[in-house]
């Protein structure tokens, strides 16, 4: 268990070994496996009727705004509000690009890398919404001194809690790249590569993590500054049932940063 309980927007977060002394001790927020995860949401889906555009765009949200709150555009470095969003091929990666459109009403500019795109309608129109907010594609992957010069941050959302096995191409280079770079990233729900449960000792190091509805229990291994709880969507019959032990989100905040 890392640090002090912190503070956020006047709320305290209690990990599991609480720093206060309470008889009513809060309970550690849970870190789901693979198929729980899988459970939750193929649930979210079937038994509440959700549909996942409403799901994606909530996440989404909540990946921009955890991004706003890490990386304030006053705080960024170079001249002009540069962000690579690196999108994978399933409902990661559709985060991704709706994290990009949120970017840019906030003011961001980014580019979006979408190397394999689904055959599937809700991508083709979440390409088209970036594509007319003048969001531009890249061809291919920029070497990483080429990022590092170009761009204040990277977004991951390559892959998410369905990930397994070994990194099929393009993306094993695109990681490969990834973990060259200075400037820092931002993964969505997963550090993309880490075993979902497991994490990873030589893959990426994100300094940002947006777990979405909870974390994966990969997100133990979590190093960076800032981890945030994204996915503000969970009805509480479903937390209870699955005991998420979700802290309560600030108001009517999309994100909790947990640490
Ligand atoms: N309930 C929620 O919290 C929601 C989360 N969302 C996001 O959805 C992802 C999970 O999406 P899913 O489509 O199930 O899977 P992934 O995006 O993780 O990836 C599947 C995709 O990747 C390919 N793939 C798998 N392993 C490999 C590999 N070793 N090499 C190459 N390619 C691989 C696979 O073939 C598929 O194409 C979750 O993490 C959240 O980010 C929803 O947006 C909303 C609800
Ligand atoms: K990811």
């Amino acid at each position: 268990q890392r640090g002090a309980c912190p503070i956020i927007n006047g709320n305290k977060y209690k990990p599991e070994h609480s720093c206060r002394q309470t008889s009513t001790m809060a309970q550690q927020i849970k870190y789901l496996g693979q198929e729980e995860a899988q459970h939750i949401d193929e649930e979210l889906f079937s038994e509440y009727s959700f549909s996942v555009d409403q799901l994606m765009e909530l996440a989404g949200l909540s990946c921009a705004t955890a991004v706003a709150k890490g990386y304030p555009l006053a705080s960024l470095v170079k001249s002009k509000p540069t962000v690579l969003v690196i999108c994978g091929p399933g409902n990661n990666g559709g985060d991704g690009l709706v994290c990009a459109r949120h970017l840019k009403l906030f003011g961001y500019e980014p580019t979006v890398l979408y190397p394999k795109r689904p055959n599937k309608p809700l991508f083709q129109s979440l390409t088209t919404q970036c594509e007319k907010m003048a969001i531009s594609f890249l061809e291919e992957m920029p070497e990483a001194n080429v990022i590092d010069e170009a761009y204040n941050l990277v977004i991951d959302a390559i892959f998410g809690f369905s990930f397994k096995g070994a990194v099929r191409e393009p993306f094993g280079s695109i990681l490969s790249v990834l973990k060259k770079i200075t400037v820092p990233i931002a993964s969505v729900d997963i550090p993309s590569g880490w075993d979902v449960e497991n994490g990873s000792t030589d893959g990426l190091q994100p300094d940002m993590l947006i777990s979405l509805t909870a974390p994966k229990k990969a997100a133990k291994q979590f190093k960076g500054r800032y981890h945030f709880l994204g996915g503000r969507f969970v009805p509480p019959v479903l937390e209870q049932k699955y005991q998420l032990n979700l802290p309560q989100y600030p108001g009517t905040d999309c994100v909790y940063q947990l640490n």
